[in-house]
């Protein structure tokens, strides 16, 4: 297969590295601290939305009195916003603090130590060459709610399981989404530099996730403590978002490139994937979708077979393109990509097989996208190029 057949061919991977789900997740990486920073105070500040007003207490670290019976779910109802929906739609991502109040997301981080002894390791898969491998993350730990054990260990979490108040709100307000199912993860990071690789959270050939939730449970976080997740809303410059008490990030699954930051302290988080369509999408319209997704790859194939930079303008509705714009995120990021692929697996065969994979896929992108890269580096998009779509 040649490069460009490989990047934008019929929904298939040759060579991907994976995080989360089985065959899911793409990784990568850059980022400029204080440009970002300041950025990220903008951008947090519209995208915030907060839904209560007892939220400002540090919830002393878990150590409340009496749990809650249940999650207050209706504060969701408050807590996700057309501001919040607004955001999501248009950069990608959104965060929301004290959306349960403090004394609820001490319960819920106690459930999640509750179930730490019945998580298991979190791996990246490996995709090379049709074969699969899986590579331990380290530190990091998770649990799916799929047996009733579990789910007695962390009983409000078995709630926020099955409730459909988050997927309600997203509805109403993005009816575009059309969300139809939602699971579960708890995942305790036990520190000592425990980090995710850059990935998505799934490709839109594989399932239908849409949104992430990820809810996070540390009242003791502090600036050193890492574990930041870093959203990449390419072509918009990186983003750190804080694992605050009682915070929730909301963002694109398919195509929000993040990473987690290596945490020296120990971490907890829940994330919650909704996912879209129940087949309603493919349905009937599969001959059309197939034939329009043939024409754009057509499209695409013609754009980027000549070997001459393309024009500014003309290469950036390229880069932005659906079926373009994760591989040019990452190729940007690469050189972050591979030093998260080395930060979050142990030295050995299977980290350097991770590299091996990193180096295929970053070279193919490499020639692929060839004609483009002048004007990827000389970034960022000229006016007037329509921004790429989350959802
Ligand atoms: O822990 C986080 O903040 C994000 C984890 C993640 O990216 C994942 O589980 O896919
Ligand atoms: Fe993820």
């Amino acid at each position: 297969m040649n490069s460009l057949a490989w990047l934008v061919g019929a929904g298939r991977w040759s060579t991907h590295l994976a995080a989360a789900p089985p065959l899911a997740a793409l990784n990568a990486t850059i980022f400029l601290a204080a440009a970002l920073d300041r950025r990220f105070s903008t951008s947090t500040a519209s995208a915030t939305s907060t839904a209560s007003s007892d939220s400002g207490g540090d919830g002393a670290g878990g150590s409340s009195t009496t749990p809650p019976p249940t999650v207050p779910v209706q504060r969701l109802q408050h807590a996700i916003t057309p501001q919040v929906c607004d955001h999501l739609r248009r950069r990608g991502f959104a965060v929301i603090d004290g959306v349960f109040g403090p004394e609820t997301a001490a319960a819920l981080r106690a459930e999640v130590a509750a179930v730490r002894g019945a998580m298991h390791k979190n791996h990246t898969h490996l995709v090379h060459g049709g074969s699969t491998g899986l590579l331990e993350k380290e530190h990091i730990w998770e649990a799916e709610l799929m047996q009733k054990e579990t789910q007695e260990l962390a009983p409000l979490c078995a709630q926020l399981q099955h409730d459909g108040t988050l997927r309600v709100m997203l509805s109403l307000l993005m009816p575009e989404l059309r969300l139809h199912s939602q699971a579960i993860k708890l995942q305790y990071n036990a520190g000592g530099g425990g980090s995710f690789p850059m990935h998505f959270d799934t490709d839109e050939q594989v399932d239908e996730r849409r949104v992430t939730a990820i809810w996070y449970l540390n009242p003791g976080w502090r600036p050193g403590d890492g574990g930041e997740l870093r959203l990449y809303p390419f072509p918009e410059p990186a983003v750190d978002v804080q694992p605050l008490n009682d915070r929730m990030v909301l963002f694109s699954s398919a195509h929000m490139l993040h990473r987690v930051l290596p945490a020296a302290a120990e971490r907890y988080c829940f994330t919650i994937w909704l996912s879209g369509g129940g087949g309603q999408r493919r349905a009937g319209t599969a001959g059309q979708a197939g034939a329009a997704a043939a024409a754009a790859r057509e499209e695409l194939r013609r754009a980027l077979s000549g070997s001459e930079p393309l024009a500014p303008a003309a290469a950036w509705r390229l880069l932005t393109h659906p079926q373009l714009r994760k591989h040019a995120a990452k190729w940007l990021h690469r050189e972050e990509w591979e030093r998260s692929v080395r930060e979050s697996h142990a030295a050995g065969a299977g980290l350097q097989q991770a590299l091996d994979v990193f180096a295929a896929e970053a070279g193919v992108v490499h020639r692929a996208l060839a004609p483009l890269l002048p004007a990827l580096v000389a970034g960022p998009p000229p006016a007037g190029v329509p921004p790429p779509a989350w959802f």
